[in-house]
């Protein structure tokens, strides 16, 4: 498998947010979204670890942490990700999988991790890419996550959120583009459309530590 950064810190988004994680970030994705704050690990000259299931499973048990965050680029285009998560939870560790709604999730849904997965709003520019059916096939652990930078996106993202009735399925979440919306927006929106049981969660492993620094 293709790992250009493992790391532990606390998860800066999701269910989980603040609480320690174990990070695998794979390399190459299969999308371009404008905002990348991870584009580097997805350009070809990217430096990366060949590592077995087996080596990634090691290093996770060893740091003793009990959540594992599996990102990129795009994990789930890792030949043996399927393999990974099976060793990973007979190892009894809680597996989260950031993906980017462009995979289908069928094949992942017998043995199952947490899916934390994005819906590509307009100003990304891979909307079309969007595997809508992948809605169909979250359960109550899984979430939605719209990553928001115009108004425009909001719009979308509440109609998607009505179409697939996403409120009684799973978590919601809002997140801005980091830098190029204000949060202050967001929120204006929710309260102008009444939008319960969605959560606004801003990046705070970008707050935490400088915004462009690796590896936290
Ligand atoms: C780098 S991606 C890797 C996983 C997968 N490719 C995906 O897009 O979900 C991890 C998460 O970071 C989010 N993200 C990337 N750039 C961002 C930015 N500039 N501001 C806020 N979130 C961002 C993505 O939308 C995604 O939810
Ligand atoms: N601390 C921290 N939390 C994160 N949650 C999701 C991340 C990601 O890049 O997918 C991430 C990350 O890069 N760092
Ligand atoms: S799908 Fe994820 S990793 Fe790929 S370009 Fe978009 S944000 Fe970056
Ligand atoms: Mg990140």
């Amino acid at each position: 498998m293709k790992v250009v950064e493992k790391f532990t810190s606390i998860n800066g988004e999701g269910t989980r947010a603040g609480e320690l994680a174990v990070f695998i970030r794979f390399k190459g994705c299969n999308l371009k979204c404008s905002y990348c704050d991870t584009m580097w690990a997805n350009e070809l000259a990217c430096p990366y670890q060949e590592e077995t299931p087996a080596d990634i499973v090691n290093y996770v048990l060893a740091t003793g942490i009990r959540n594992v965050t599996l990102t990129g680029g795009e994990p789930l285009l890792q030949k043996e990700i399927k393999e990974l998560i099976h060793h990973l939870l007979k190892a009894g560790v809680r597996v989260e999988i950031e993906t980017n709604g462009s995979v289908s999730l069928t094949d992942f849904c017998e043995e199952r991790p947490v899916f934390t997965m994005d819906y590509k709003l307009p100003s990304s520019g891979c909307e079309s890419q969007m595997i809508l059916e992948n809605m169909e096939l979250l359960v109550s652990d899984d979430t939605v996550k719209f990553v928001t930078g115009s108004q425009e996106d909001l719009q979308k993202a509440m109609e998607v959120i009505r179409t697939y009735d996403l409120t009684n399925r799973c978590h919601v979440y809002f997140s801005p583009v980091f830098g190029s919306i204000e949060p202050v927006q967001i929120v204006n929106f929710m309260l102008e459309h009444q939008l319960n049981d969605v959560r606004l969660q801003i990046q705070m492993h970008k707050i935490i530590w400088d915004p462009n620094e690796r590896g936290v």
